[in-house]
């Protein structure tokens, strides 16, 4: 480990306050379980599994601060709550809020993206010495069409040029304060948080991510969750022995 990144104070927000109504299952979807473990979970402790991560804020629907009782004993003080707000920039503003002030860098992650990878994590920070963002994607496989109101094509931008945003995406802490200063007085609404760093004019490099490392939206994403995790699962339970 490169001796200067554990000298730096490292927070993540962990974003887990949202309905799930793209998923439209009984309980919100970050509470579903994947091969047995919640997606929550799933995503906690990836985080918690990597030393220089000083502290994990989740953020969570006050409804559900129950189920984090459980979840906070068994990961320890490392874990942090905050409660979510009613879009994901106002939950991750809350976590933001809630981080140590002495916190040089922030990784935001969505809660219900359960296969990011610890080397993932650490390669989106390691290329915070060059930057003051990093996010994480993947090149995208299909031709994307923009299209008009009318749903005729717009334009098809070149696909070499094309990555599809995952999380983590990584930010110094003043500066993603300050986009998102802008963002609630300005009233600017985007899907990621990269995109405010774009806004302000900041430089975002962008890294490989996986294939694997997917947001669980909509059922089908159930089925490929599964399939990920037993793999996970395995290799896990076989590095154990
Ligand atoms: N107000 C919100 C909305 C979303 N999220 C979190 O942001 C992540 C990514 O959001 P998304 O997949 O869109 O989750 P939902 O908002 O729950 O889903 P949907 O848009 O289908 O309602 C999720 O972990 C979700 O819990 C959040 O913390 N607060
Ligand atoms: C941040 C994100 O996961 C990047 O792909 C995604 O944009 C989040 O989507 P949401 O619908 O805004 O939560």
């Amino acid at each position: 480990m490169n001796e200067d990144i554990k000298k730096i104070k490292i927070s993540a927000i962990i974003t887990a306050a949202g309905s799930g109504s793209r998923m439209a299952s009984k309980i919100p979807k970050q509470f579903l379980k994947i091969n047995g473990v919640s997606i929550i979970e799933r995503t906690i402790r990836k985080f918690f599994s990597i030393d220089i991560i000083d502290e994990i804020i989740v953020i969570v629907r006050k409804e559900e601060l129950d189920f984090y009782d459980k979840l906070t004993k068994k990961y320890n003080k490392k874990i942090k709550i905050a409660i979510g707000g009613n879009t994901r920039e106002k939950s991750t503003y809350n976590g933001l809020l809630k981080t140590d002030a002495n916190s040089d860098i922030i990784i935001c992650h969505d809660g219900v993206r359960p296969f990011v990878t610890k080397e993932i994590i650490l390669e989106a920070v390691k290329n915070m010495k060059d930057y003051n963002a990093v996010i994480v994607g993947v090149p995208v496989k299909d031709t994307i069409k923009s299209i008009r109101e009318d749903k005729t094509i717009a334009f098809t931008p070149a696909r070499k040029y094309l990555y599809q945003a995952q999380t983590p995406q990584v930010f110094k802490r003043d500066v993603i304060l300050d986009a998102y200063k802008k963002c609630f007085t300005e009233d600017i609404q985007v899907t990621d948080d990269s995109s405010l760093m774009e806004i302000i004019g900041e430089k975002v490099k962008i890294i490989d991510g996986s294939y694997s490392n997917i947001k669980i939206t909509t059922k089908e994403d159930l089925v490929f969750g599964e399939i990920i995790a037993k793999s996970e699962d395995e290799l896990e339970n076989r590095n154990r022995i």
